[in-house]
Parts: C-alpha cells; structure tokens; sequence
C-alpha cells in the first residue's frame, strides 16, 4: 500500500480521441509526477469534432472498479469527471458517502475530492443522458467535495437548478458554495459571462480552506491571466481538475493548487499543436516555472470591499501591478535575526548584523511599546542598519523606521499607502504559492517564506513547507525583492536551506535563545556565507 508517487484517481470517461477525459487526465497526473489510477464511468466514440456514441458501464462495474482501487491503490486525491446520468451521479455520491468515509476514518486521511460538472464536449455535442437535458443535478454530492470546477455556463445551470437567483457573481458564488458546501472554481474558458476579451478570468469562491491564512476564507478571487488565441484547448477543463488534484495529492494547499493548475493549463495551450480536423489537444509541460505564467489575483467584489485595505489595493481594476512602491534594499540581508526587545538588538547589532527586526509580542503598556520601538529606531540609525518593526507600522510610521514587517493577517488593517509615502521598505510574509504571488503583486522590498519547518516559536494555520517545497518556490517566483526563508532553522539546518536557492533566512530562537545572541549571529553568518564557522 505504499507509493513513491501520490496516487491520483479519476473517476470520468474515455475519450476515444485521446484530448480530454481520462485519457487527459492520466497524462496531467503522469506529467505531475503522480500516478494515474482510472475509474471509467462511460465510454464515448468521439474524435475532435463529434461525439458519435456515449454508453455507460453498468452500476456493478462502476462499483467494482471503486472498490477494487480502494483495497490497494488507496488515493491521495480524487477527480470526478464525466458522469453520464443522474444515476451515475447517484451511486458515486453515495459510495464516497458511505464505504468511502469510512474508510478515511480509518486512515485520518481527508482525501481532497475535485468535481468537473461535465455535460457538454468542447465540440460543443452533449456527454449526458437525454434525461439530462435540463442539467444533472449534483446535489448529492454536497459536503463530500473540495471543490467543484464549473464554467460559466455550468455555473448558471447548477444555480438556476438550486433556485439561485441571487444579483452579482459574488454573491451567487457564494450561496452556491454554502449551498454544495464545497470551494468553487468558476472558470470562464467557455466565454460565459466572466469572460473578458484580454485576460482568461477564473473565480475562485473560498467557502472553507484548511491550512490557509483567515485572510484567504470566505472569500471570492478573480484570478486573471494573458488569453492564449491558440485554437487547441481540447480537454482544458479536464487537465484543470485533474492537475489541481494532482497538486493536492503532493500537499499543496488548495488556494496553490488552483493557482498552480490554472498556470499548467495556460502553459499547455500556448504549447498545444493541432491533432485531428478540430481543437487539438493541450501540450503537457511539467511544474510551472516562472512568475509570469501565474495567474494574477484580485478580489471579485473589491469595489464593495469596507474590509482590508491590502485587498483593495489589489481590485481588478489594478491587476497588473500596483501604483504604490516600496524602496530596494541596499545591503544584502544574509542572516536576518528576529528579536523580541532592545538589549538583544543591540547585541546582534554590535555584533555587525545589517538587517535586523523587532518583533515584540508582549508588552506591558502601550507607552513601554512606543519607547520600545523609538529606541530601536535611534539604534537601527546608530549602526546604519536595516531595521524592521514587525506588526506595529503606525509607530514605525510615525518615528521614521526603516522598514516595516507584516504577515498576511496584519494586511487586514494595515495602511500600505501610508507606509510607501513614508519611503519605507515593507517585508511581507507568505505561506506557499498563492500568498506569494499576492505578496509580489505588492512589490515589496523582501518576502518571507515560512514556515519551512515545525516550530513552536508561532502557532500557524500553515503547514510546513519543507525544503522540496520551497525548492519549487524558489524556482517558480523571482519577484526581483530579495526571499527570505523562516521557521524552525537553525545552523544545523543553514547548508541545506541555502542549497534551494533562497537568498536570506530570518531566525528567531538560533539567536535569541543562544547564551550570546551576538556570537551566535556572528556564527550563523560565517555558515551562510562560508560553509563554516567562525572560529
Ligand atoms: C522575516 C519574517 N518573516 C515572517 C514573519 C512572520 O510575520 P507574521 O506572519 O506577521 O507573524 P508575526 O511575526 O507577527 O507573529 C516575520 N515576523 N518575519
Ligand atoms: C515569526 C515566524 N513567522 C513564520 C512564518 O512562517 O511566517 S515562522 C516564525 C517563527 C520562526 O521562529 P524560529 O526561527 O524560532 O523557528
Ligand atoms: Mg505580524
């Protein structure tokens, strides 16, 4: 019962011409690097123009093929494709209801499960039974999925069934996530009503996500990206969920997963070639790399938004790129340490460390906190170095502080524009793909990368990321700010988190626990830079 690679099921039908339905998403799970196990719901005769035939497996050999996958090829993550009739739908809703849950009791595993709710061929021919004609209902599958991936049409077909009527994309979103009890991806490839001429637009609805900030929960992003005018997407939808499944079974979250998939699918259909008289299919291209072929984010109701600032800066009005900035560092950070009060700044000072933050969590009155950090400042100044004030920017506004340090939660309240007017560096931080990209939208002068691993420095919401993940991060992002990777590292740990290409790491207990917060710093530094140290 052990695999190297994630195994990924789909649970969809055939296309016999080889673009899209299982045959689409073996390749995607294959080309992730997992492995592929098929539940074949139907088998269409369809080529890239026509859909000649569908005809369903009988309900015992639907069900046997679940069970026989189940005893021994158990999945880290599922994707639901094709389901040729409501009887198909109802049979799977109540096996993943009932043998299914009771297997995840045993394992403590919740397996991700990805619902595509297909009904049309991108030839345009329908999939479903004639009994369908008035949209399958998948109500059945309400509570057990992650998320499911309409598009636009499928999206006013499940809400006009559910008696949706709600004004506004928002809001409709939402109820139908309430609704389902699942996440929501509404994707605009088929040129629904979300679809705009210049930029591929996806929604993405939050109805619950674990292991993501509070920042990121009930809430609907419009992820946005350069449209490709290539002609061969056969089989986008498909690839779409079965690589966000395929993201999911290799740990990512969900809000990277969607990021990551719909960048995968973008790079597919700018590589896809024609195959056959019709669209061809796409190119499979690996991991996404680079910044640009991620998508960019924005909040779908931003005009609405009395809530955070960050998230107003960033409507769709702006999504390529803010009018705010925030200066460059000079010096090279390196070794970035973390303090909790002003004796152990001036020690890692003297001892010579450039960049430096304050972070104080605990403090007796509001006075003890204001003289805390104007001594800091006036120390920072001393010794010309870089020095950061963690969450509290008013101060470090209001006494001229270098720089300011916020989490994704601090963006909640905080004043970006008061912060770049005041000519201050701002360090973000950022836990995985989607709050990365979010962090480089803000152009700040560094991002931090966290947490690499389990530390009881912090209690997180976040899972530790682990030296492969932030490997593909470093890889996948340069923002043109330096990356700077917390948690849980120490000088055991130095050589193997530089080794992934990172440019700094910030610590708090390696420095402010050693019996010498400023020989320990001086060690650190001389591992970083030297591979040993100082003696
Ligand atoms: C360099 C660096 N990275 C991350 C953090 C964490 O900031 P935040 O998420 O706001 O958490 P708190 O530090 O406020 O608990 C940081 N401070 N510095
Ligand atoms: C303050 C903080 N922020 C993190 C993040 O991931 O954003 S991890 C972290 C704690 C880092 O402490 P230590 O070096 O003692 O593990
Ligand atoms: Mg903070």
């Amino acid at each position: 019962m052990r695999s190297a690679k994630p195994i990924v099921w789909t649970i969809a039908g055939s296309d016999s011409g080889g673009g899209a339905g299982i045959q689409a998403d073996l390749a995607t799970i294959g080309d992730l690097g997992g492995h592929g196990c098929s539940v074949i719901t139907c088998v269409t005769a369809q080529n890239s123009v026509a859909v000649n035939g569908v005809e369903p497996v009988s309900d015992a050999l639907l069900l046997n093929q679940l069970n026989t996958l189940l005893v021994d090829l158990p999945p880290k993550a599922i994707k639901i494709g094709l389901l040729a009739n409501q009887r198909q739908i109802d049979l799977l809703a109540d096996w993943l209801a009932t043998h299914f849950t009771s297997h995840a009791k045993v394992t403590g595993y919740q397996v991700p499960i990805i619902l595509d709710p297909v009904m049309v061929a991108s030839c345009g021919d329908t999939l479903v039974s004639a009994e369908a004609d008035k949209g399958l209902d998948f109500s059945p599958f309400r509570q057990l999925l992650t998320l499911m991936t309409p598009n636009g049409h499928e999206f006013e077909a499940l809400s006009a069934l559910v008696g949706n009527d709600s004004d506004g994309i928002s809001a409709k979103a939402q109820n139908l996530a309430r609704y389902l009890g699942c996440n929501l991806l509404i994707t605009g490839g088929d040129k629904g009503a979300f679809w705009q001429a210049q930029y591929a637009e996806d929604h993405f609805v939050c109805h619950r996500v674990p292991h993501t900030s509070a920042l990121h929960q009930h809430r609907g992003f419009r992820l946005s990206s350069e449209r490709s005018d290539n002609p061969n997407h056969h089989g986008s939808g498909c690839t779409l969920s079965s690589a966000i499944a395929s993201f999911l079974a290799h740990g990512l979250v969900l809000h990277d997963a969607v990021l990551l998939a719909k960048a995968y699918v973008g790079q597919g259909i700018a590589a896809a070639s024609p195959v056959g008289a019709g669209s061809g299919p796409l190119e499979r291209c690996g991991w996404p790399k680079g910044l640009k072929s991620l998508a960019k984010i924005s909040l779908i109701d931003a005009e609405n938004c009395k809530g955070p600032d960050f998230l107003r800066h960033i409507s769709h009005h702006t999504p390529y790129g803010l009018a705010l900035s925030f200066p460059a560092l000079t010096q090279p950070i390196g070794i970035y340490p973390v303090v909790g009060d002003v004796k152990t700044l001036s020690q890692v000072l003297a001892a010579g460390a450039s960049t430096v933050q304050l972070r104080i969590k605990q403090v007796s009155t509001t006075d003890e906190l204001e003289r805390q950090i104007v001594d800091a400042i006036a120390l920072g100044r001393e010794y010309g170095a870089q020095l950061f004030i963690n969450d509290h920017w008013q101060l470090a506004v209001k006494h001229g502080a270098f720089g300011v340090h916020l989490g994704q939660e601090d963006l909640f309240d905080a004043d970006l524009e008061a912060i770049a007017n005041a000519g201050m560096a701002l360090g973000l931080s950022s836990h995985g793909v989607f709050e990365m990209a979010l962090a480089c939208q803000l152009k700040p002068s560094y991002i931090a990368l966290g947490h690499i691993f389990p530390t009881p420095t912090k209690s997180m919401p976040s899972k530790a990321q682990g030296l492969e993940n932030l490997k593909h991060l470093v890889a996948l992002f340069d923002p043109g700010c330096p990356r700077v990777a917390i948690g849980g590292i120490d000088k055991s740990r130095l050589e193997a988190v530089k080794a992934t290409g990172v440019d700094a790491v910030a610590l708090v207990r390696a420095v402010t626990q050693a019996p010498s917060p400023g020989d320990a710093y001086l060690e650190l530094l001389s591992l970083w830079e030297n591979g040993d140290a100082a003696s």
